[in-house]
């Protein structure tokens, strides 16, 4: 290890709306929900991550739990940057004396305003970052895949997270066009919970609702890997007693409707503005998904009869734009559309 590695240290961050993940060293050492648990009496930060998510819902008066980013920009600058400081801490867990300066590379919505780009920049610096560099979501998903997005080729690709979805069309190293709609897996959970509550009387948590979608899921009422039915527990409305119904994947899909169809609106409307030449490209190569959200059963072929066009969704959807924003790390001084100040 030369002097360099033992005073500075690199390290990615894709800082999302419902996950945190840290590469250092090339591996995913951090990897928890983005989620702060807080006194508030005090306003002392008590847990943060996993550990604050098991008491989300279930908390008392004296603790408020608050997740820190919402629709993929930062809502609460003084959790953020404790939860930020906490999870670069458990990468060292106490193993040092001392904390290097540290380098970073953190991910960032393509539709961020400058105000909302300042307080990322701000919040890690708080937390410790000697250089800060932004690079957008889309760019980092399209890396996270594979893609070369230094060519001279067109490549769509649609990051679907918790609190945004994020179309880019990329080629020569940059975003030629782009359009972020701030609905997304979020968005999902929400429908379900709603829908619950209008369709069946029951009233049921964020988590619950979030366990139904990843459980039984789906954009299309008619798939050919169909999930069983699922126990949905939650509170009667009308009586107030707890109670279980069982939901099936079609329900769901009617319930996610209505948003996946913005998502498709939003999507034909960046193909409509992509230079013809790119539009020549993307019919040979098709979409690529990436974000925790793409996940959704039937989703990948709603969108690609909508559009008519092949849809690939990445490797470890979740991981993706970690992974493209870690290979960013290590090419700092070559990648040009890494963003400095
Ligand atoms: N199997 C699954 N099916 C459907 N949705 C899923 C699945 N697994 C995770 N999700 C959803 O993916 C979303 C999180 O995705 P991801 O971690 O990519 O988002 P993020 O990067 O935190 O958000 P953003 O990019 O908006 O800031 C959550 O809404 C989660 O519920």
């Amino acid at each position: 290890m030369g002097w360099k590695n033992l005073f500075t240290q690199e390290i990615a961050i894709d800082l999302g709306t419902a996950n945190t993940l840290i590469i250092y060293n090339d591996k995913v050492v951090v990897d928890e929900p983005s989620i702060v648990a807080q006194d508030r009496a005090t306003s002392k930060v008590i847990a943060i991550g996993r550990q604050a998510q098991k008491m989300h819902g279930k908390t008392h008066e004296n603790i408020k739990t608050i997740r820190p980013l919402k629709d993929g920009v930062i809502a609460d600058f003084y959790a953020a940057e404790h939860m930020i400081r906490g999870f670069i801490k458990m990468i060292y867990s106490g193993s040092r004396v001392f904390t290097p300066a540290l380098r970073m590379v953190i991910c960032i919505p393509s539709g961020i305003t400058e105000v909302e780009k300042r307080a990322v920049k701000d919040s890690a610096e708080h937390a410790g970052a000697k250089e800060v560099y932004l690079i957008h979501e889309p760019m980092a998903a399209a890396i996270g895949i594979g893609i070369d997005v230094e060519e001279p080729m067109g490549n769509m690709i649609i990051d679907i997270g918790g609190g945004t979805s994020e179309i880019a069309v990329i080629a020569l190293g940059g975003i030629v066009c782009d359009k972020s709609i701030r609905v997304a897996g979020d968005e999902f959970t929400n429908d379900i919970e709603e829908y619950m509550r209008r369709q069946h009387n029951i009233l049921i948590g964020e988590r619950t609702a979030e366990k139904i979608k990843i459980e039984v899921g789906a954009a299309l009422d008619q798939l050919d890997n169909p999930p069983e039915d699922y126990a949905v527990r939650g509170r009667d409305l009308m009586t107030g007693v707890p109670k279980e119904i069982m939901v099936t994947y079609s329900e769901i899909a009617h319930a996610l409707d209505k948003s996946i169809a913005k998502i498709e609106e939003a999507i034909l409307t960046a193909l409509e503005m992509t230079p013809p030449e790119l539009s020549a490209d993307i019919y040979k190569t098709g979409i690529y998904l990436a974000g925790g959200g793409s996940m959704l059963r039937g989703l990948d072929k709603r969108i690609s009869q909508k559009t008519k066009l092949p849809v690939h969704i990445a490797d470890d959807p979740l991981r993706a734009v970690a992974r493209g924003t870690g290979i960013a790390l290590k090419n700092i001084d070559k990648f040009k559309f890494l963003i400095r100040d």
